[in-house]
């Protein structure tokens, strides 16, 4: 049981080991740094099915002898460490839930994949996290896994009902007190970024989107409307870059990040999107009234 002194806590939900960093390490060193708030990170799985792009570490892949998993839970670690999080679980406990594999592989049905949980059971260990760090705000993916990819769909799923249990005080006495998150985020990113990312995807070979010039071709990403939330976490983008850097097996050395933040600054990569969901929406700015912090609006001493 960790003991929380901060007034102001964030709870992550993220499927793999370097989702983290990937889609929210800017955000995450920002608010793991504040004095006044405390971050804690649930991964839902080790990574086990990943790719390996450190040639050396090849043979860890799950074609061959599988310990990809026990590998990337120390660059996971590693990587928190660069971020500043040290309040890091897995959820159920390290080993609980396997990496599904992409959509439609064999994997998917390995009795311990995530894709394969009952998700309210997934969702009672969560249960257990909300009610001991009592976080005013969660972040989770949209429905769609932010790209489709089944342990992020059901890191959505588990995170949605998580929510609505942990509140439910019929639920599960045993696991706490009821507690109600304020505001839950879904993480996004906004297709004009993606438009100005794209010269640096064309010089890494591990680009993603190769032969899309288009970002309404992309599987993600949504109109600057749409989103609801920027933080610029200014200053962070070398805690970002160096997380990744951790996560070597799955970020290769010409990753397109590593490109962008090689032509434009380390603080290129320091702005990271959000969707409110369920909450109330606090103070906006600018062009399209974003808020520029998770906790607008909210009671610090709300637990
Ligand atoms: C960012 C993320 O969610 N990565 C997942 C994803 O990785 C993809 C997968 O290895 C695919 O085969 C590659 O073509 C693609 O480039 C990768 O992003 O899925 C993995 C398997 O479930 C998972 O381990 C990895 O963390
Ligand atoms: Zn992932």
């Amino acid at each position: 049981m960790t003991e929380i002194s901060a007034g102001y806590r964030v709870v992550f939900v993220h499927a793999h080991p370097d989702d983290e960093t990937v889609g929210t390490g800017a955000t995450i060193a920002h608010y793991a740094h504040r004095d006044d708030t405390h971050v804690t990170l649930v991964t839902c799985t080790l990574g086990e099915e990943g790719e390996v792009h450190v040639p050396e570490l090849a043979k860890l892949a799950v074609t061959d002898a599988d310990q990809l998993g026990g590998y990337r839970l120390v660059e996971w670690q590693r990587a928190c460490d660069r971020l500043g999080v040290t309040d890091r679980r897995m959820l159920g406990g390290i080993g609980t839930w396997r990496d599904s594999g992409m959509m439609g592989l064999p994997a998917n049905d390995h009795p311990r994949a995530f894709w394969g949980a009952d998700v309210d059971t997934a969702a009672a260990d969560l249960v257990a996290v909300l009610r001991e760090v009592r976080p005013q705000v969660l972040v989770t993916y949209d429905p769609d896994g932010f790209y489709g990819h089944p342990d992020h769909i059901q890191a959505h799923r588990v995170s949605v009902a998580a929510v609505r249990l942990a509140a439910d005080e019929q639920f599960r006495p045993d696991l706490g007190a009821p507690h109600r998150v304020a505001k839950f985020y879904w993480t996004t990113v906004l297709k004009s970024s993606l438009a100005e990312g794209f010269e640096a995807f064309k010089e890494s070979q591990d680009n993603p989107f190769a032969g899309i010039t288009d970002p309404d071709d992309l599987p993600f990403g949504v109109n600057d409307d749409e989103a609801t939330t920027q933080i610029v976490a200014t200053g962070y983008g070398d805690h970002k870059l160096a997380a990744l850097r951790e996560h070597a097996t799955q970020v290769p050395p010409d990753n397109w990040v590593y490109v962008l933040a090689a032509k434009l600054g380390a603080d290129a990569v320091t702005t990271e999107h959000y969707i409110l969901v369920d909450g109330e929406r606090g103070k906006g700015f600018g062009t399209h009234n974003w808020e520029n912090d998770l906790f607008a609006g909210v009671d610090r001493h709300h637990t």
